[in-house]
């Protein structure tokens, strides 16, 4: 027996992706989840016959910053609507020469040096360990470079983005640290999303554009928004080009992500069924109701 269902492909758009156009709106839903309201209400609809759900991460007009974003709400929102597969569109910073700005990067690792974000759904009561020594979902990640590629952009496969709290940008001895670990680029919000979707069994995949060199370039200035968003401007198309190319890829019928992503909470959970906290259970019900 195939193990197949309806693709539900969730967009997390960053700065400078604030809606889908193309998008056959269907609703417009503006989700409670149990660990509050995500950053904006969600626009549902179909793209190429493909159902898919859009949340604009900072919010409406681009009112929350890295540090603040309700990531759990986020992520349990795409859950809760039905979301199958998760793809982020995000500005980043690079630090190689040849991802240059106005080039994507299929990012494939992450290091997080974000501070004081809630990084799980699970906590006192009921806790659980995932594996995220693999990030993203290998499947949907070549889909994604492969969308952008149709979309016109030139793309990068693999890469680690390192994610810092923000919401300054980094000094140049920053820089130039995160350089000389062999870090490719930097932004503010992959994290905890990467691992929240990783705990709500979404597989996860980031498209990161490269909007600047950082501060580090001896030939480039520091980074700073109005660089950052002058870029965007440019290649927002080609961000909503890949949607549309993506859609089209995968199609409607899904068979679960081939890195075991959909049944990863299977061997997880640690706490055991007497001792789980009820209150817990009945929040984690959201995002992990196929093991609860
Ligand atoms: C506006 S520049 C800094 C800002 O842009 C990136 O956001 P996102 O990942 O949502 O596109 C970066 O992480 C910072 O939050
Ligand atoms: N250089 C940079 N650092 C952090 N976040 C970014 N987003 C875009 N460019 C960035």
């Amino acid at each position: 027996m195939t193990d197949t269902r309806e693709t539900c492909l969730a967009i997390f758009g960053g700065s400078g992706i604030y809606e889908m156009p193309g998008l056959t709106i269907e609703d417009e839903r503006d989700v409670e989840t149990p660990w509050g309201k995500p950053s904006a209400p969600v626009t549902v609809g179909r793209l190429n016959g493909v159902r898919v759900l859009f949340l604009s991460r900072h919010g409406k007009g681009h009112s929350i910053p890295p540090s603040d974003l309700n990531a759990r709400a986020n992520v349990a929102a795409a859950k809760m609507l039905g979301a199958t597969d998760m793809l982020s569109l995000s500005a980043c910073g690079s630090f190689r020469e040849e991802l240059a700005p106005g080039h994507f990067v299929a990012v494939d690792q992450f290091v997080d040096r974000t501070k004081g974000r809630t990084p799980s759904f699970f906590e006192t009561g009921c806790v659980a360990h995932v594996s995220i020594a693999h990030p993203v979902c290998s499947r949907l990640s070549e889909e994604a470079a492969q969308a952008a590629e149709a979309a016109g952009a030139k793309v990068h496969r693999g890469g680690t983005y390192l994610v810092m709290e923000g919401p300054q940008f980094s000094t140049k001895a920053e820089s130039e640290l995160y350089r000389s670990w062999g870090m490719d680029v930097i932004g503010m919000t992959a994290m905890p999303e990467a691992k929240l979707a990783r705990e709500a069994e979404l597989p996860y995949a980031i498209l990161a554009m490269v909007t600047d060199y950082d501060c580090w370039h001896e030939d480039n200035g520091a980074v700073d928004v109005a660089s950052v968003l002058a870029i965007l401007g440019q290649n927002r198309d080609k961000g909503h080009k890949t949607v549309g190319e993506i859609t089209k890829m995968i199609g409607t019928e899904r068979t679960p992500s081939p890195d075991g992503i959909d049944t990863c909470l299977d061997y997880a959970i640690v706490t055991a069924p007497e001792a789980r906290d009820p209150k817990a259970v009945e929040k984690l019900k959201a995002i992990a109701g196929r093991v609860l």
